[in-house]
């Protein structure tokens, strides 16, 4: 009994010791259970986030805009999302059995704990250990549905992680296909920004021609012309270097020719050398064998021929080394070529400077002669001056015009005749009398404006060597005051001619004198002082200059530096648009005004920095017909007055100065005052006086010649004038 007693404890140990291994498996199965339900949560978890992402996506495509494709789009993952939620319900179902499942290991201590309370119960022990074994079996069996189930879950798990992955890819997809789309209209937005604009705006540029643009426009000009002229010169250097490189490419070319052409000859020669040599060669084997046979006078002979034939043979060699010495000199010429072209220009340079310095060194002398020269031309000049007169009187006789002949109404009988013999005297036919009149110079009616010029030309150069010259012009209405003194744009008159001289005598001297040529302009209408180059024609006063110099000067005169002649073409047509005119009987469009053209020369001597001022004045009066024939009444008898009294001035002044009076009645007119410093002592002064040829102008013609004639009629110094009087 007792040992069946221990045999049974025995077996009662040995079964608990295979329950508590059981117990220890469950256990870990129910760790592995409760691990997996974890698992399970996770992924129910991220199943609900995924549904939630679908429904958001669901509601954010309920809102877009109702595309077709997005309407499909919606219902399929509505379909989906009502699947997902199936699945989840499912899972959660599931979830819940799982867990409410006891665990196991629980159970079986809570029996192991029974059975180890009484050692007394030995029938019980075996049912009990039955009973734990069934329980085992159908705790696994519930295990491995339960992995089972597990397993299916997994599947389905995987299914919708598929699904869901397909129908995020699908998104995506919906994504770029709007990306796309966004980008095209994008790119057609740009192209429509990129076409042009249906309103064009127009754009006007306004040029403001103020004396600083004008002052450097015309320094760029002159700067530009230098470079011009620098690059023309250097593009005439280049053409001659090219020339010399075109015609040294010409003698190498030919010298190339040349040795190509030895070259054949040497072959040649080469060839007829060997040929030769065979030919002797074979001639001397014939010779030696016919030598065997022939008689000794015959192999005499062929021995003279033999040694001649050689003879030759020696001649040939030095031919061809002499040739060959030609070519190798003519192929080091070509190669040598370059170097000695190189060293030819230099030669040529070092001879052109050198050149260069001998003529600046003989241009020295010359300038040395040249400056002596002009200081005698100009003494000379001012002794012509001094012959001719400080004050002198021309003539100019205006040609019958056609308009001339309207106004004469058919009748132009011509009354003023001038002598081709006498080039200063003039006759006027009046009541049946020839009148004769006397003055410096009297110009026919064809004279040209070149040569009413060339009689004031050295007054003009006189100017630049710093005199003060005036001339005037005087003459009734019409008679051709303006047309002398400015003259047309075809056949420019005195102004413009004067002005061209005077620029191109300072470039002349540009080498020993610097100068600044300044230009005003004024007219006197009415005895009162206007700016021809000023835009408001202000009134002007003529006033004795602060400097203390006691010369007068106008406040307020706009004076304009000149820098060229084309610049003084502007300056004149300005002055010409302010003057005032007005029509008249007489002509119409005549000037009612004295118009003054100023030019002052300052010139410094480059060598010595002496300094000169030349002033010219050229006046265009206005007309001296007497006021019952211009018809004038009212402002424009006022007018004719104040010219008539003006003129009057002039006359007095002029016959005064060339009497050398004392006292000179400078300030009767406004003209005179302003002109006092260049009709003073020193000055010289040209009044040409224009006169009509016709008879109906005849009472103004006889009015200005005996103007002309009271200026003349002065006596000079010792020599005194002949005057004869009709
Ligand atoms: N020598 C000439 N050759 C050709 N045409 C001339 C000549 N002299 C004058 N004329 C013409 O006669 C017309 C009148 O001349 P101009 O205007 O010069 O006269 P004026 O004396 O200046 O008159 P005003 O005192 O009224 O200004 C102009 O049309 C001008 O072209």
């Amino acid at each position: 009994m007792v040992e069946s007693l221990y045999g049974l404890q025995g077996e009662r140990s040995k079964l608990r010791g295979e329950l508590r291994l059981l117990h220890s498996q469950l256990e870990q199965k129910d760790r592995d259970r409760h691990s997996r339900i974890q698992a399970f949560q996770q992924q129910i978890d991220e199943l609900k986030g995924c549904i939630e992402e679908r429904e958001e996506e669901l509601s954010r495509l309920r809102t877009a805009t109702g595309a077709t494709d997005s309407e499909k789009r919606v219902l399929c993952l509505s379909a989906e999302n009502e699947s997902l939620k199936q699945n989840l319900s499912v899972t959660q179902g599931l979830l819940q059995q799982l867990s409410t499942i006891p665990s196991q290991s629980s159970t079986m201590l809570l029996k192991v704990s029974h059975t180890g309370n009484g050692g007394n119960a030995a029938d019980g022990t075996n049912g009990t250990c039955d009973l734990s074994a069934q329980e085992n079996e159908n705790l696994r069996s519930r295990i491995h549905q339960l992995e089972l189930s597990l397993q299916q879950r997994s599947e389905q798990l995987s299914h919708l992680e598929r699904q869901s992955e397909q129908s995020e890819w699908r998104r995506g997809e919906e994504v770029r296909k709007r990306e796309d789309r966004l980008r095209e209209l994008q790119l057609e937005l740009d192209r429509e920004k990129g076409k042009e604009p249906v309103v064009k705006y127009v754009t006007q540029t306004v040029e403001v021609e103020s004396p600083a643009t004008l002052k450097h426009l015309s320094k760029a000009r002159q700067r530009g012309e230098l470079l011009s002229e620098k690059l023309a010169k250097q593009n005439e250097r280049c053409k001659q270097l090219e020339e010399q490189i075109r015609k040294s490419d010409e003698h190498s070319c030919n010298l190339q020719h040349k040795i190509a052409a030895y070259e054949r000859e040497i072959s040649k020669l080469r060839e007829e050398l060997l040929t030769e040599i065979g030919h002797l060669e074979e001639k001397r084997e014939e010779a030696v064998k016919a030598a065997a046979n022939c008689s000794p006078e015959h192999f005499q002979n062929l021995q003279e021929q033999f040694f001649t034939l050689q003879k030759r043979l020696t001649a040939l060699p030095p031919t061809l080394r002499c040739m060959k010495t030609d070519y190798a000199s003519l192929r080091s010429q070509v190669r040598n070529f370059s170097s000695f072209y190189g060293a030819a220009i230099s030669d040529a340079k070092k001879q052109i400077s050198a050149a260069i310095t001998e003529m600046s060194e003989a241009n020295k002398d010359l300038l040395e002669k040249y400056r002596k020269e002009v200081a005698l031309r100009r003494k000379y000049h001012e002794q012509l001056v001094e012959l001719k007169g400080n004050i002198r009187v021309l003539c100019r006789v205006k040609p019958v015009l056609k308009e001339d002949q309207q106004h004469d109404e058919g009748q132009s009988v011509v009354v003023v005749t001038t002598d081709p013999n006498n080039e200063s005297s003039l006759g006027v036919l009046n009541k049946g009398k020839v009148r004769v009149f006397e003055m410096d110079k009297v110009f026919h009616p064809q004279a040209t404006q070149e040569e009413v010029f060339q009689e004031i030309e050295p007054l003009v150069t006189s100017c630049i060597d710093g005199y003060h010259v005036c001339i005037f012009a005087y003459g009734q209405t019409g008679s051709g005051k303006t047309y002398t003194m400015e003259g047309s744009v075809e056949n420019p008159g005195i102004n413009k001619r004067a002005l061209k001289h005077l620029f191109g005598e300072i470039e002349q001297r540009k080498d020993m004198w610097s100068y600044t040529v300044t230009v005003s302009s004024v007219e006197i209408y009415n005895e009162v002082l206007r700016d021809l180059l000023s835009k408001d024609g202000e009134k002007l006063d003529i006033k004795i200059n602060p400097d203390g110099t006691g010369q007068l000067h106008v406040p307020g005169l706009r004076l304009i530096e000149v820098k060229s002649f084309q610049h003084i073409k502007k300056i004149l047509a300005t002055a010409r648009r302010n003057r005032i005119t007005f029509g008249t009987q007489m002509n119409q469009h005549s000037s009612r005004s004295h118009a003054l053209l100023c030019i002052t020369v300052e010139g410094t001597d480059l060598a010595t920095g002496s300094k000169t001022t030349g002033k010219l004045n050229l006046v265009d009066l206005a007309g001296s017909e007497r006021v019952w024939k211009s018809g004038a009444e009212g402002e424009r008898l006022k007018e004719a007055q104040n010219i008539n009294r003006s003129l009057l001035s002039l006359g007095d002044v002029i016959q005064a100065l060339r009497a050398r009076q004392t006292h000179i009645p400078f300030r009767n007119s406004r003209l005179t005052y302003l002109l006092q410093d260049s009709l003073g002592k020193g000055s010289k002064t040209v009044m040409v006086v224009q006169v009509s040829a016709l008879e109906s102008n005849v009472g103004e013609t006889l009015c200005s010649l005996k103007f002309a004639q009271r200026v003349c009629k002065v006596e000079l110094g010792p020599a005194s004038r002949k005057i004869e009087c009709g």
